[in-house]
Parts: structure tokens; sequence; C-alpha cells
């Protein structure tokens, strides 16, 4: 559906988009990830053929995104980061504006839409909150049922409940087949919704993977607190099991699947609490990313 080859786009002051290639396949949600400044945004503009690149290429069906920018975006449903609205509109004459030139009945849709996001589409655009204008954004994106939609940090300004209801409408369309790109700050939101993401930093892609992948390689984090200091010192020397940290009587263990050695090991002795959690998704993407570049292949 989507091929970026190297795009790259050097601002004055040497910011910008150095190299960036990925692939997003047809009925994929591709997460894009970055700190601040990364280069999400950049790379975006640039698939939507909103601007020229230094050097490289992002087509979209084969159309390149620059040369053919008004057959793409007639492909595509777009939230952008900072949204233009045109002064003077209320939500629904916005929307209205945008039906007239997509061109695709799309009113009962939209209605859906604005219903389950809950709010007033008779405000004026003026007067809204951001996270009413990032509603009205999500709508003009969706509403039309494009087969590919790309948006730009598409929770920024919603309320948990909100961001909520933003996944099960992300997970539905991609039910029905629907493509995928969004950038996000927030590495679980992209965890419930996408098949792979890449972390974008420096204007750099650092890493693509597949989620599901990582979370199989996700472990668990153990936190043992034994009732004596000597105990917790003594399971650390006997046990075969690995230690992620200590601190006293509190051992903090990594364990993926096996559980039985550890439980057998730490029941010779005393414990006062057993917590669990899971390793942080993020940190998993990053040492696997460590570990393919030493072996010198990053999938
Ligand atoms: N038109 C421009 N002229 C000069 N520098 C720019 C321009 N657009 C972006 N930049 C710079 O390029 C870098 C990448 O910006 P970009 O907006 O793509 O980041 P981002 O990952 O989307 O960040 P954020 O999460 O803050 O939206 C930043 O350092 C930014 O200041």
């Amino acid at each position: 559906m989507l091929v970026v080859d190297g795009l790259t786009k050097l601002f004055q002051g040497g910011k910008g988009i150095t190299d960036v290639s990925f692939t997003v396949e047809q009925g994929e949600v591709f997460g894009f990830l970055g700190p601040n400044g990364a280069g999400k945004s950049t790379t975006i503009r640039h698939i939507m053929g909103f601007m020229k690149p230094d050097r490289g290429s992002a087509a979209i069906k084969g159309l390149n995104t620059w040369e053919k920018q008004g057959a793409v975006q007639k492909l595509v449903g777009y939230l952008p980061g900072e949204i233009a609205f045109i002064e003077g509109m209320s939500g629904k004459e916005f929307l209205d504006f945008l039906a007239r030139m997509q061109r695709v009945d799309s009113s009962v849709k939209r209605e859906q839409l604005i219903n389950r996001l809950q709010f007033d589409v008779n405000t004026p655009i003026r007067k809204m909150s951001k996270g009413m204008k990032q509603k009205v954004g999500i709508v003009a994106a969706f509403m039309h049922s494009p087969e590919f939609i790309i948006l730009d940090e598409p929770t920024s300004g919603l309320d948990p409940l909100m961001q909520q209801l933003f996944i099960e409408l992300v997970l539905e369309e991609k039910a029905r087949g629907t493509t995928f790109l969004m950038s996000s700050h927030s590495f679980p939101e992209i965890e419930r919704t996408c098949d792979r993401a890449a972390i974008i930093k420096d204007g750099r892609l650092v890493a693509t993977n597949n989620i599901h992948e990582l979370q199989s390689m996700q472990r668990k984090l153990l936190v043992i607190v034994f009732e004596h200091v000597e105990d917790a010192g003594a399971f650390m020397q006997n046990g075969n099991v690995p230690i992620e940290s200590h601190d006293g009587r509190r051992v903090t263990v990594a364990v993926q699947g096996n559980y039985n050695e550890l439980i057998h090991e730490a029941a010779k002795y005393k414990v006062r609490s057993l917590d669990i959690t899971a390793q942080n998704l993020e940190d998993v993407f990053m040492q696997y990313y460590d570990r393919s570049a030493d072996k010198g292949a990053v999938s």
C-alpha cells in the first residue's frame, strides 16, 4: 500500500529526516513512534505529497505522492498534527465542505461518528477546545471510509475515555480491511492497535518491528521481598534464575515463560510479598533493536 524509500529532507539549520525507508502492507496498522521533533510529521507530510523530498520517495499504491498528490489525497483519509480550520465555520460547515470535496456520500457514517465521539457539531470551531477540534478531525479522516487512513498524533487532546473509543474505531476499521499509518508518542496506544511499528529519532529510523513478536518476547518481572536479607542473598546465590536487580530483602527476577524453577527456589525461603509486572514493551523493542544492530540485521 505504502512504500517509503530513502526519504530525505533537510531544513535550514540541519534538522529534518534522513534516509527514512519502510513499507506498510494493505490491511496493516503501522505505528510511527518517536519523541518531539524526531521527524514524524515531516515524514507524514511527504507521504501526503505536501512536501518535495530532497532525495528518496514515497508511493501509495504505486503513485509517487509528490508527483501525483491529487490522486493520492483522494485515496487517503488524513488527520494532520495541527488542523488548519477555515475561519468562522462551525464543525458541521467544515465537515460539509470536506464532504463536497471528497465526493462520497458519507452522511450516515458521519452521524454515527459524531454520536460516538459525543460533541456538538454546530459549535463554531473557534470556540472549540483542542479535544473537540481533534474529534472533528477524526470524523473528517474516517467518514468517507477511505482505504488508507493516515493520522498524525490522533489522540492528542483527547481524554482517556475518548482515547479508548478511538482505539475501538481503529480496530473496527481494521477489521474491514482499512490500512493505517499513525504517529504517536504513546507506546501503549500503538501496542493496542498496531501490527508493526517503527521508531524514529533525530530524523532517522532506528527500528521497525512486529508488535506481536515483541509481545511474545516480553518478560515478566517478579519482585520478591524475602523475610530476611540472608534469604535474599542465598536465593540469589543458589537459584539458577536471572536476577534483574536487588536491594536488601527485595530481589527482582525476569522470567519468560518458565516459572517452575523460580517458584521451587523461592519456596525454600520465607517470602513476605510477591509482585508481578510485565516488562515495558518499549524496552523490549529497544533491546531487540540493540541485539539485531549488533548482528548487523534490523528487521
Ligand atoms: N518547515 C520547517 N523548517 C525548519 N525546520 C523544520 C520545519 N518543519 C520541521 N522542522 C524541524 O524538523 C524536525 C522534525 O520535526 P517534525 O515536526 O517532523 O517532528 P515530530 O516528530 O512530528 O515532532 P512532534 O512530536 O513534536 O510533533 C524538528 O527539529 C523541527 O523543528
